[in-house]
C-alpha cells in the first residue's frame, strides 16, 4: 500500500543559557544571551498541512506537515542542552558566541548526531570534530564566519540523482569545493525496544531515505513522514517513546538514541551511495606530490551548474 509522505520541519530550538558543541570526547559550553523560555503547545502530527517544498521526488502525493513545534514540551531540549551525547545542533542565531576547540579540524554538517552527514564528515576528515547544524544554511554560515573549518554537503545519490536544493546553496554561498567523499548508505528500520514491525503504522526519516526504501516501506504498508535528517527521526521516536512509529536511520543512530534495529539494509538498492562535497573558505592550493581535482572558482561553478542543468537536466556534473 503506497502512502503519502509528509514533511516535518526540524524543531526551532529556543535559545538557552548554555550551548554545547558536538564532540564525543570534549564538551565546550558556549554562553548564549538569556531569553525568556518559549513554551509552546505541542502540535499534533496531522496539523496544518501544506505543500512540500523539496523532497527530491520522494513524496509524489505529498502533503507537508508543518511541525515546527515538534519537540516542544518533549525531553529533546532538556536532554540536548548540555549533554555531550546529544548536543543541540548549531543554528545561525548562535554563531556570535561560539568558540573553537583546540587544533582538531572542525567540520559542520546538517543534522543531529548519528546522521549520515556526520559519518561523511568523519570519513572526509578522520579525527575531525564534527559539528551538527540545524540547517544546511547554518553549516555554510559556520564556515563563512570562521566558526568551523569545513562543511560537508550531500550533493548526489546513486538512486535519486542530484540534490538540487544543495546546488542552490552552493550558488548562494561563496565556499569552495575542495574534495568529495562517497558514503555507502545502509538504512535500518529502528523502533523502541519491545515494538515489533507489526506494531508500526508509520516511519519517520529524511526524504532521501524514505525514497531509497520505497519498496520495503510499501511492502510493509507503512506511512511515511519526512523530517530534516535521519538521526532526528530516530531521536524523535526515542524521546517521544512512540510505539506505533519507527525511524529509518543508521545503526549508529540506533546506538546513540537507544533504539532497537528491527531490520537492516532495507534500502532498495544494495549499492546505495551518497556523494558529499567537502567545502572550505579557500580553494585548494595545488600540490605537486599528487594529482588533484580542480576546484573551480565560484563563477566557474555557477557556469558549470547552469550548464549541467541545461545539458543534463540537472544531473550530476563531475568537476
Ligand atoms: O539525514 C541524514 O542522515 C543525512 O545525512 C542526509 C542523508 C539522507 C539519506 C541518505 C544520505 C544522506
Amino acid at each position: 500500500m503506497a502512502t503519502a509522505t509528509s514533511v516535518v520541519r526540524s524543531p526551532k530550538a529556543p535559545l538557552s543559557g548554555k550551548f554545547t558543541f558536538a564532540d564525543k570526547k570534549t564538551t565546550l559550553p558556549v554562553h548564549i544571551p538569556q531569553f525568556p523560555p518559549q513554551r509552546r503547545r505541542f502540535t499534533p502530527l496531522s496539523a496544518s498541512l501544506h505543500d512540500s517544498e523539496n523532497n527530491n521526488g520522494c513524496n509524489k502525493n505529498a502533503q507537508a506537515v508543518e511541525l515546527e513545534k515538534l519537540f516542544d514540551d518533549a525531553p529533546y531540549d532538556d536532554v540536548s542542552k548540555d549533554s555531550p551525547l546529544h548536543p543541540r545542533p548549531l543554528s545561525s542565531t548562535q554563531f556570535s558566541n561560539s568558540v573553537s576547540n583546540g587544533n582538531r579540524l572542525r567540520v559542520a554538517y546538517q543534522g543531529v548526531r548519528g546522521a549520515y552527514s556526520e559519518a561523511a564528515a568523519e570519513k572526509a576528515y578522520p579525527n575531525c570534530e564534527a559539528v551538527p547544524c540545524d540547517q544546511f544554511d547554518s553549516a555554510f554560515q559556520a564556515v563563512e564566519k570562521w566558526l568551523v573549518d569545513r562543511a560537508v554537503l550531500p550533493i548526489e545519490n546513486s538512486l535519486g540523482g542530484s540534490i538540487h536544493r544543495n546546488y542552490d546553496l552552493l550558488l548562494r554561498h561563496s565556499l569552495h569545493i575542495v574534495g568529495e567523499v562517497k558514503l555507502a548508505v545502509r538504512h535500518c528500520l529502528l523502533a523502541n525496544h519491545g515494538v515489533k514491525v507489526e506494531d508500526l503504522k508509520r516511519v519517520l526519516s529524511h526524504p532521501q531515505a524514505l525514497s531509497q526504501c520505497e519498496n520495503t516501506l510499501t511492502k510493509l504498508g507503512l506511512g511515511r513522514e519526512a523530517v530534516d535528517d535521519t538521526a532526528l527521526a530516530a531521536k524523535y521516536v526515542a524521546f517521544r517513546k512512540l510505539n506505533d512509529t519507527g525511524a529509518i536511520a543508521s545503526s549508529s543512530a540506533a546506538t546513540i538514541y537507544g533504539l532497537n534495529i528491527l531490520a537492516q539494509d532495507i534500502q532498495d538498492d544494495c549499492d546505495n551511495i551518497t556523494r558529499f562535497l567537502m567545502l572550505a573558505r579557500e580553494p585548494i592550493i595545488p600540490g605537486i606530490e599528487r594529482p588533484f581535482k580542480v576546484s573551480p572558482s565560484i563563477q566557474q561553478q555557477k557556469a558549470i551548474y547552469k550548464y549541467s542543468f541545461l545539458i543534463r537536466g540537472g544531473s550530476w556534473c563531475s568537476f
